[in-house]
């Protein structure tokens, strides 16, 4: 499967949601990273086709989304940012009324829904009203409902908010386990939900593409670049207004900074090994304000 976007923009007034946005996804997991109202959702949505882009296009194998009319829905699996259920459906219900609405045949939704609530722990309330389910299981029917048409191409908008930390492996585990021959296009400013699955990462900022790489090639990027600085309460005030600090750890009288620097930020100062939270800071970070 290849998806091409091609110079897509998006305006509201007269500020760019997205601006000229481009790039190639071929199978694989793609993180798309970015901080708040970086264009994330507005890419997704005119992916989906609930927005129309001002300029630009996107091509499914060669083929204009436009062009493919109804087969692009039955090719794509997407879970909303904030997704709004029939909360009086009973899980099952909902679930058998989404295979309805995508066309797949009685026996193998059935079959399907079974497997699905089985894999994200949801068998034992498949006969609840969505109403009674905490956030985390709601997120989790949301997932179900996004893979049911075992779709080629499955696009996930903050897939994992409200999950716990067992819950976010599980998700992790079934999206890397399904990603094989698909495109997963994976939007959320959770570092950790997209450090540990994607192929690649795009970053976003301001609705334009800033990069789009491994997430070993953007660590290495900043290879030099994060340091560790010991400071007390005495100077510490003094460090975080100078200093982009991504983590402050405290043990007893000294505090341990995690500090994002081109040159050494300090005397004392020693060089680690980024991660994908640094390389977040170092693009998208501000200094410290509070
Ligand atoms: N309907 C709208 N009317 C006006 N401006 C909008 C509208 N929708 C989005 N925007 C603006 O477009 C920009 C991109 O928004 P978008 O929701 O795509 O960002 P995002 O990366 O998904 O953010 P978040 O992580 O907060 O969900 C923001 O500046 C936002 O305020």
């Amino acid at each position: 499967m290849k998806v091409t976007f091609s110079e897509i923009s998006k305006k509201y007034k007269d500020k760019y949601a997205l601006q000229d946005f481009s790039a190639q996804l071929d199978n694989g997991i793609y993180g798309l990273l970015g901080n708040n109202g970086a264009g994330k959702t507005t890419l997704i949505n005119i992916f989906v086709g609930i927005l129309k882009s001002d300029k630009g296009q996107i091509l499914v194998e060669g083929v204009d989304v436009r062009n493919l009319g109804v087969h692009f829905l039955s090719l794509i699996g997407y879970l909303p940012q904030s997704p709004h259920f029939y909360k009086n459906f009973t899980v099952i219900d909902f679930l058998n009324y989404m295979c309805v609405l995508k066309a797949i045949p009685k026996w193998h939704g059935e079959r399907r829904v079974k497997e699905l609530l089985s894999i994200v722990n949801l068998s034992a309330v498949a006969g609840k009203k969505i109403s009674s389910l905490s956030g985390g299981m709601r997120q989790r029917v949301g997932i179900v409902q996004a893979m049911l048409n075992d779709p080629a191409i499955l696009i996930l908008d903050e897939p994992t908010v409200g999950l716990d930390p067992q819950e976010r492996i599980r998700f992790r585990n079934l999206i890397t386990k399904f990603s094989e021959n698909r495109i997963v296009l994976l939007a959320s400013h959770i570092v950790s939900d997209i450090e540990f699955i994607a192929n690649q990462v795009i970053l976003l900022k301001d609705g334009r593409l800033l990069k789009q790489d491994t997430p070993q090639a953007l660590v290495e990027g900043l290879a030099g670049k994060v340091w560790t600085v010991t400071a007390t309460d005495a100077t510490l005030d003094e460090q975080l207004h100078r200093l982009k600090i991504s983590n402050m750890l405290r043990e007893r009288e000294e505090i341990y900074l995690r500090v994002i620097s081109e040159g050494k930020p300090h005397v004392n100062a020693v060089k680690v090994q980024a991660n994908l939270e640094d390389v977040f800071l170092f693009y998208f970070g501000e200094r410290e304000q509070w």
